[in-house]
């Protein structure tokens, strides 16, 4: 598979704050690429060096074989795509999308070509019967959908994407998930999209990139990074496990949390994970598996997220561990408040970070 970007020993510095270290890089082509990170992580920055707005103070960036750094964004082939994206409020749809072709540095394309390409951009991001319409006259959904296709039409071979449904409700924003990655496909370009939610970046990237502090902390598919983080500072960004921190001893991992029980760890951790999915609450009196762990907290509150059930239960030291129901998978969970339940894993679903 070819690659559409590479970037090498990418730094940038804003004074003494390093917001991309040594960042090193390579992206595959026809791809949806989400881009994820706490903020401040350097997920801006690093579009923003990608296209042209900012040049690193070393390192090179390489878009489909061509080194770009130092080159103008406008000539690097690289469509945006931006959550505040600013259409022009006194042209029509179809106007707002031939922009690009019209007014374009070096475009002489012949009037009926790029009608047609407009048309065509139009009826792909489902546009069709509203060229005429002002784009005061459109919803919020749909001129997302024109400011996707005045970037599409120019056919650029990448799209940097940053947040681009953030300013979406969430049934939109939903559905545009959608949209985009089918939009995507049939155009077989690659999407670089910076996303806050990490549910919409497993749910949309065929490769997650996590950035911690300026760097890539894991690059992956949605299912090895959501399964398998990296690394302690990957599991807390992801925002589904219950993180203790502690060391081994012996045979197990001792935290304040207790003493879990674990296989021969190849290097010594100083940190064990458990998914909020994969904890079971059972009657405290019932006594764990011989491969599972066990430990008792005292029920909080509960919390419904749509699909799923989040509930938060109370260990002696104070601190809240997180039990995700999924609800195709079982009724909603009725836990009686300040009750102690038993909390139980399978001993071999715990990561251990080192
Ligand atoms: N123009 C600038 N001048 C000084 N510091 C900056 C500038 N732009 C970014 N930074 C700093 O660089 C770091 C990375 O910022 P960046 O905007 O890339 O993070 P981000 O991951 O996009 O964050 P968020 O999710 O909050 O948008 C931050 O600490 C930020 O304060």
């Amino acid at each position: 598979m070819s690659t559409i970007l590479q970037l090498a020993g990418v730094t940038k510095t804003y004074g003494t704050l390093t917001a991309l270290d040594r960042l090193d890089l390579a992206l595959p082509a026809g791809r949806y690429v989400s881009l994820l990170g706490p903020s401040g992580s350097g997920k801006t920055t690093l579009l923003r060096v990608i296209a042209g707005f900012e040049e690193p103070d070393v390192g090179s960036v390489t878009i489909a074989g061509r080194r770009v750094d130092g080159t103008p964004a406008h000539r690097r082939g690289i469509g945006f795509v931006f959550q505040n994206f600013a259409l022009f409020p006194h042209l029509t749809v179809e106007k707002n999308v031939a922009f690009g072709l019209e007014n374009g540095e070096g475009r002489t394309m012949a009037a009926g070509e790029i009608r047609d390409r407009v048309r065509a951009m139009i009826d792909l991001v489902g546009l069709k019967g509203l060229e005429g319409r002002g784009v005061a006259q459109i919803s919020g959904g749909q001129r997302q959908r024109v400011a996707l296709a005045r970037t599409l039409v120019t056919e650029p071979r990448l799209v940097l994407l940053d947040e681009p449904l953030g300013a979406l409700d969430a049934n939109l924003r939903m559905r545009m998930r959608d949209e985009l990655r089918a939009i995507r496909e049939r155009l077989g370009v690659t999407f670089l999209h910076v996303t806050g939610s990490e549910t919409e970046a497993l749910a949309m990237g065929d490769t997650v990139i996590v950035l911690d502090r300026g760097r890539i902390g894991q690059i992956g598919d949605g299912d090895t990074v959501y399964n398998r983080p990296a690394s302690r500072a990957v599991a807390r960004f992801l925002n589904c496990y219950n993180l203790f921190d502690g060391s081994l001893e012996g045979a197990a991992f001792v935290s304040a949390a207790g003493r879990f029980p674990v296989a021969a760890p190849e290097r010594r951790p100083v940190c064990y994970g458990v998914r909020y999915d994969r904890i079971a609450v059972r009657d405290p009196a019932a006594a764990p598996a011989a491969d599972e762990v066990r430990i008792e907290g005292a029920f909080v509150a509960s919390e419904y997220t749509g699909a799923s059930v989040l509930s938060f239960f109370a260990l002696p030291d104070g601190r809240l561990v997180e039990v995700e129901d999924h609800l195709s998978h079982r009724a909603p969970p009725s836990y009686e408040p300040q009750r102690r339940y038993g909390l139980v894993w399978k001993r071999d679903d715990a990561l251990l970070f080192s």
